[in-house]
């Protein structure tokens, strides 16, 4: 355990009171690179989607098709945008952010400390690793042991060379199945976890058996499960009943594609994407059964069309819209700020 950690929570300019943390989204990018998740072959009635420039014109084609459209997914010289997006934020009242890129989607904690610094938002940035795709050699060639070590630097020491600390192990990539190299990690994850008493965070596959087998690895490498935040369920878990038998497993429960209004889901064709209506009715039955100290909420914003800036609902969008639509459908105001405040605080504060 790292005995200068215990009780705070770390942003990127240091060791806050948990108290500190106010409203808080639990998974977002601020400066990433998604190529990873590009799709290789545009739909056929728009052979060229990839050169179309970035307007009005083609915004409709853009937000069906995020992922066909390249110059769509990197956040890569938006920091003007996304700096006014983090102010607009934090005047209507958010105040923290968990930062989830990691290594294969283009991290930088120095662009993370600017942007913290210009905004005064709350920043936790993510050590560790996205999925195996995304992956550079030398991790596929790595021992537990070594990922271990990088991540405790990068929480203890700072991370890329820099003095700059994560405060969060992930968002950790797996995919479906999960493969040897996303097995090591998690299993370097657990072990990390275990020496740090950190907060961790997950990137399921896409496969609603995905999240469970996730957990199973982690529990088996000694990793603490009620630490640890399962992202992504919007586009995972569909069932009521099997939500409820994963909830029985102990992580935290994260809705995180809040904004997105798209049923197509490029990724996975057979698979829906929820809207945020039908987020909130699986909520409110995890809610409901008796998980309200385990739900946290996100947009997961990582590409451009999701900005204010080209037309998209930006980082303020549950602050805004979504917490109203929730008072409206019976979850309480004491829900909403667990979800926001006090289950975010309890998972960031290290152990
Ligand atoms: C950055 C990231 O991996 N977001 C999740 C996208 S997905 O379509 O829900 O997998």
């Amino acid at each position: 355990m790292a005995a200068d950690l215990k009780g705070k929570v770390q942003t990127v300019l240091g060791c806050i009171d948990p108290s500190q943390l106010g409203r808080t989204l639990t998974h977002e990018h601020l400066w990433c690179d998604t190529t990873p998740l590009g799709m290789p072959t545009c739909p056929s009635f728009l052979p060229n989607l990839k050169s179309l420039p970035f307007n009005m014109q083609n915004l409709g084609f853009i937000r069906q098709f995020p992922y066909s459209y390249t110059p769509n997914l990197t956040l890569h010289g938006e920091e003007q945008h996304v700096i006014e997006e983090l102010k607009f934020f934090k005047q209507h009242g958010g105040s923290s952010m968990v930062e989830c890129t990691t290594l294969g989607i283009s991290n930088n904690v120095g662009m993370l400390k600017t942007m913290a610094e210009k905004t005064g938002v709350n920043i936790i940035a993510g050590a560790g690793y996205y999925v195996d795709s995304s992956l550079p050699p030398e991790v596929h060639g790595a021992t537990q042991e070594q990922l271990v070590s990088t991540m405790v630097q990068d929480i203890t020491q700072g991370a890329a060379g820099t003095s700059i600390r994560c405060g969060v192990i992930g968002e950790i990539g797996t995919s479906w199945p999960i493969t040897a190299t996303e097995k090591k990690v998690l299993q370097a994850t657990a072990a990390a976890q275990t020496q740090l008493g950190c907060p961790v965070i997950i990137h399921p596959g896409r496969n609603k058996e995905a999240p469970a087998e996730v957990i199973r690895i982690l529990a088996e490498a000694g990793g603490d499960i009620s630490r640890t935040v399962m992202s992504h369920l919007d586009r995972t878990i569909y069932d009521k009943g099997e939500l409820s038998e994963f909830a029985k497993l102990g992580s935290y429960l994260e809705w995180d594609l809040f904004g997105i209004e798209v049923s197509y889901y490029e990724q996975v064709t057979n698979l829906d994407m929820p809207s945020d209506a039908q987020r909130i009715q699986m909520i409110k039955h995890v809610l409901d059964n008796g998980y309200e100290d385990r739900v946290v909420i996100a947009h997961d914003v990582h590409t451009k069309h999701r900005l204010m800036h080209y037309g998209g609902h930006g980082y303020s969008h549950i602050l805004l819209n979504v917490v109203p639509m929730m008072l409206a459908r019976g979850i309480s105001q004491d829900q909403v700020d667990k979800m926001l405040i006090h289950n975010p605080r309890n998972w960031l504060t290290f152990k």
